[in-house]
């Protein structure tokens, strides 16, 4: 399957149904899984000899001579051995059984972790974040519980089914019919208690999925939801959802309820009483059989208590794992490319005849064509909508276009390698991400060895030095999730302090300066500059300052181009950008004070202003 990143694994699961995935992942495991299975196994027939044990003491008791004292000690130690023996099976089968799960959860996780890494945006672009953070928490751990307690109680239970129809006939032949009737009966009743729970299963975790994909979109957008005072209309949308997760909840405990063993295990108590009375009423069997044999049917019912939950748990960890295969077996158009072009990037950029919608049907781009020399500076502008980002995504094929081609270099950037085409274009974002790290870490994401004094370096080119000292912390403060505890400004610095770090030939900056005062736009644009230099650098902006200093400008139009050149010859020449110009505001800096929307200003020589800024 094509995936944009694949991870290096021992291992390549069965994904052609939930069945074979779970085989698959318990096979891998397959040893540990024997130790369970023989844990629980001994362990149960361990347990099966207690009954016949006490039957045996009984019937000393009842014929007493000298040797009956010496035989009920002898009795007692058999138990006690066997009982010892149990808990040493108790604990290879209970460790086993963690151990099987744990790694199973593990081995599951961290294969969609990778799974959905390689997914190509346009996946995660219709994939709700709180969905998706349910299959990979909560739905791998069910896998794990479908397991322990799950497998383990159901193995460690069927022990306790087979044992009386091992032991029953022992004591005599015919006394196999109860056991062997009820445990045909029991099988029978599983079978359709889980083909009803499994629907049920599925509802309970596709509801689920959804209630949290509702819970992370409204923390996501908690400021908006105060910010119009939502909160009691998004109280009122999350309940719903907790009452459909709440109702299939419901709908399952009812099915569990009707679990007809119970009822089996009663009457099985009843025919086991009858039949060895009968047995013994004919002088088949003696007092010591009749209480060995009820002995072994009382072992049934662990299974049958268990089984109810053990049952519950395979039917959603099963549920689970169809979930997490769905993710799994999603199509990804991008393929990585491993073997593809990998040379040093020098830095030219070439649009063919791009046209590209992100939707089937809807196009956003159309015609796409021109050309950027390595160290060029080109500014893309057009109103809101025009399509300037999406031109930059398809530079490092965060998307792939639909026709016509993309050339990084002279070579179509679906034949480069994916890992070594965007570790060379780095891309600053209109919406900044940071993660939740230190600084240092911020800035130095992506790289796998950096000193503190190249983080430095690049944080005073980024104009970002002098800011992070003011915390108390430094390069070591923790920024809040997603860089909320920093200014946009502040944010923005970061990103081109990481941009500095990485080096990159190609930078894209998008829209790298709308948020900010004019003193910080100021040092900003001073740290684009340098930034812009030895490197093909695309900026996308509103900002009249960065865009006349650029080598070309191309100007977009509802996605198409409708002019492409130099500031001052398009200010000549198109109107379309003369019209965009006039609404873009120039923020008034210290040292090019341009004023905003002032058309004289803008003939203004690009290369002068730059050089005066400098
Ligand atoms: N992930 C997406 N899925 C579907 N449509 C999208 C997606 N991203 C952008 N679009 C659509 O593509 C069109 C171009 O968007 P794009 O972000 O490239 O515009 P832009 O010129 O960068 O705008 P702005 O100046 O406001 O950032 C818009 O109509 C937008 O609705």
């Amino acid at each position: 399957m094509a995936a944009e990143f694949v991870v290096d694994k021992s291992f390549t699961s069965d994904r052609r149904s939930a069945v074979r995935f779970i085989t698959y992942h318990v096979m891998r495991h397959k040893w540990v899984a024997a130790a369970l299975i023989m844990g629980a196994f001994v362990n149960a027939a361990l347990a099966s000899t207690v009954p016949y044990f006490i039957g045996q003491a009984f019937d000393e008791i009842q014929q007493p001579d000298d040797g009956t004292r010496q035989a009920i000690i002898v009795l007692c130690l058999f138990i006690i051995g066997a009982q010892a023996a149990r808990a040493v099976m108790q604990f290879i089968r209970n460790y086993s059984a963690e151990l099987f799960s744990q790694r199973i959860e593990r081995d599951v996780r961290d294969e969609l972790y990778a799974s959905l890494l390689g997914k190509s945006m346009e996946f995660h672009d219709f994939q709700p974040v709180g969905e998706i953070m349910a299959r990979v928490t909560n739905d791998v751990h069910e896998m794990n519980f479908m397991m322990n307690p799950g497998f383990n109680m159901l193995v460690g239970s069927s022990m306790f089914l087979i044992a009386p129809i091992i032991a029953a006939p022992l004591i005599y032949p015919a006394l196999i019919i109860v056991p062997l009737t009820f445990v045909i009966l029991h099988l029978t009743v599983q079978i359709f208690f889980v083909r009803s729970l499994h629907p049920l299963a599925e509802k309970v975790r596709a509801s689920f999925g959804r209630m949290n994909a509702r819970l992370a979109e409204a923390l996501d957008g908690l400021q908006v939801i105060k910010g119009t005072a939502q909160e009691s209309a998004e109280v009122g949308r999350f309940n719903e959802l907790t009452d459909t997760v709440r109702d299939y909840y419901i709908d399952q405990g009812r099915v569990e309820a009707r679990y007809l063993s119970f009822l089996l295990l009663g009457l099985a108590f009843v025919a086991a009483f009858a039949h060895a009375g009968y047995l013994y009423q004919q002088g088949l069997i003696d007092t010591g059989d009749v209480v060995a044999f009820i002995g072994q049917i009382y072992l049934f019912g662990f299974p049958v208590f268990s089984s109810l939950f053990s049952l519950s748990r395979i039917a959603s960890g099963y549920a689970s794992a169809g979930r997490i295969l769905d993710i799994i077996n999603q199509e990804t158009d991008l393929g990585s490319n491993p073997a593809g072009y990998s040379e040093d990037v020098k830095g030219a950029i070439t649009f063919e005849s791009v046209d590209f919608g992100y939707i089937e049907g809807t196009q956003v781009l159309h015609d796409i064509s021109f050309s950027i020399e390595p160290g060029q500076t080109v500014a893309i502008v057009g109103q809101t909508g025009a399509g300037k980002t999406t031109i930059a995504k398809l530079i490092n094929r965060t998307y792939d276009v639909d026709s016509g081609r993309v050339l990084v270099d002279g070579v179509d950037v679906r034949d480069w390698s994916l890992a070594a085409l965007r570790s060379q274009v780095s891309v600053i974002e209109q919406d900044i991400f940071l993660f939740s790290r230190t600084i240092a870490e911020n800035i130095a994401f992506g790289q796998d060895e950096w000193s503190q004094e190249e983080i430095e370096a690049s944080a005073k080119k980024a104009q970002a030095h002098d800011f992070i000292l003011t915390f108390p912390e430094g390069y070591e403060t923790k920024i809040g999730q997603r860089g909320v505890t920093l200014s946009g400004g502040q944010r923005q610095r970061l990103a081109l302090a990481r941009a500095f770090q990485s080096d990159p030939p190609i930078l894209v900056l998008d829209d790298s300066t709308s948020a900010i005062d004019s003193a910080t736009e100021d040092r900003i644009q001073k740290a684009i500059w340098s930034a812009a230099e030895g490197r093909t650098t695309i900026l996308i902006t509103h900002r009249l300052s960065q865009i006349r200093w650029a080598d070309h400008i191309v100007v977009l139009r509802k996605g198409r181009i409708v002019a492409q050149g130099k500031h001052e010859d398009l200010l000549a020449n198109s109107v379309d950008y003369q019209r965009i110009f006039a609404r873009y505001d120039e923020p008034s800096s210290t040292d090019d004070a341009t004023p905003m929307n002032d058309m004289d200003a803008l003939s203004g020589d690009a290369d002068q202003t730059k050089t005066n800024t400098e």
